[in-house]
């Protein structure tokens, strides 16, 4: 049995505008154990579907079970089985954090829940926090206390809507430390993130949305496989040759230029010598996911909308 299952998910919404389709037949499963990632650039309708499967939202079309359970015929037995850390910080302020927790296992109709509300609280760094205030927290220490709360009644499956956006280095390492950890013990995860380089480390296969479409599903190590081997990478003042800008990314002074092999590189150095581009910093690194990304989403852009395996 699937993990997580959506089966043609379309999502439409009414705006001022007239109908905006948020999601359009969205296919995909989950199996047991994966540590999955959801990516794609804003507004690709990550947020809308972890809406519709925490029961949050409605598909206007389309099902999705969680653990053979409907998200809508069977809400309460679907919702027990997801732990899900949203991306907002809502809470009440006038709990303590060990209150907080509480209140959340007694939602899920959890009793005597406090040695695991310990192991929480020390694994994501908390125990210090434990009779704190939720108003007198930072913002990070709130994020902390929303993934012990989505964590409280022990669900098989973990779903994070951008959990460390914006959020420090160290809480970063306690954050993916503890939840691959539990992927190791057996629950299944669902990540959303822009942190490519998060999502590389971490996840075993990655679905890419854009525009509501699914235009990748595939094992990371395929993914990388599939990248373009190399990357020239350097710096430089200059302009580029208009046939090399447009193969290239660049970020400041920094440009990246993919590339198959060595007498690719060498084609790339000659053809940029030959342009008077002036180059410092010279590397050749391999390809990573932010390649891919790249490449996907610009595919994309010029074929049109599409379903791409
Ligand atoms: N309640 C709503 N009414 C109208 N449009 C909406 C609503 N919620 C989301 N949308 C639109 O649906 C699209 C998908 O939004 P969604 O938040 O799912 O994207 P996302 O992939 O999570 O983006 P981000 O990376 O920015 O979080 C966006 O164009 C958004 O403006």
């Amino acid at each position: 049995m699937s993990a997580v299952s959506f089966q043609s998910v379309s999502k439409t919404f009414n705006t001022s505008k007239g109908l905006f389709q948020a999601l359009n037949q969205v296919s995909l499963d989950i199996e047991e154990g994966e540590f999955f990632g959801l990516l794609g650039p804003n507004g690709a309708g990550k947020t809308t579907l972890i809406s519709i499967l925490a029961g949050l939202a409605r598909a206007s079309s389309g099902s999705v079970k969680v653990l053979g359970r409907d998200v809508r015929d069977d809400y309460a037995e679907a919702r027990r089985r997801l732990g899900v850390v949203p991306q907002e910080l809502v809470f009440d302020p006038f709990f303590s954090v060990r209150e907080t927790l509480r209140i959340q296992s007694g939602y899920f109709g959890v009793k005597n829940n406090d040695a695991w509300i310990d192991e929480l609280l020390e694994s994501l760094g908390l125990a210090d926090k434990a009779q704190s205030n939720m108003r007198q927290l930072s913002g990070g220490m709130k994020r902390r206390v929303l993934v012990a709360q989505a964590l409280v009644h022990k669900p098989p499956i973990i779903v994070l809507d951008e959990p460390t956006a914006g959020v420090d280095v160290e809480l970063r390492q306690t954050l993916w430390h503890f939840i691959a950890r539990l992927n190791r013990e057996g629950h299944t995860v669902l990540l959303t993130t822009h942190y490519l380089e998060e999502a590389e480390a971490l996840c075993s296969r990655v679905a890419m949305l854009k525009h509501g479409n699914i235009v990748k599903l595939s094992p990371m190590s395929e993914l990388l496989k599939s990248a373009s081997a190399n990357v020239l990478q350097f710096k430089t003042d200059s302009l580029l040759p208009t046939a090399m800008a447009e193969r290239a990314r660049v970020t400041g002074r920094i440009v990246q230029i993919p590339a198959q092999d060595a007498g690719d590189v060498e084609g790339l150095l000659a053809g940029l010598r030959q342009g008077g581009v002036v180059l410092e910093d010279v590397e050749i690194r391999r390809a990573d996911l932010e390649d891919v990304f790249i490449h996907v989403m610009n595919e994309q852009e010029h074929s049109g909308k599409g379903v791409a395996a």
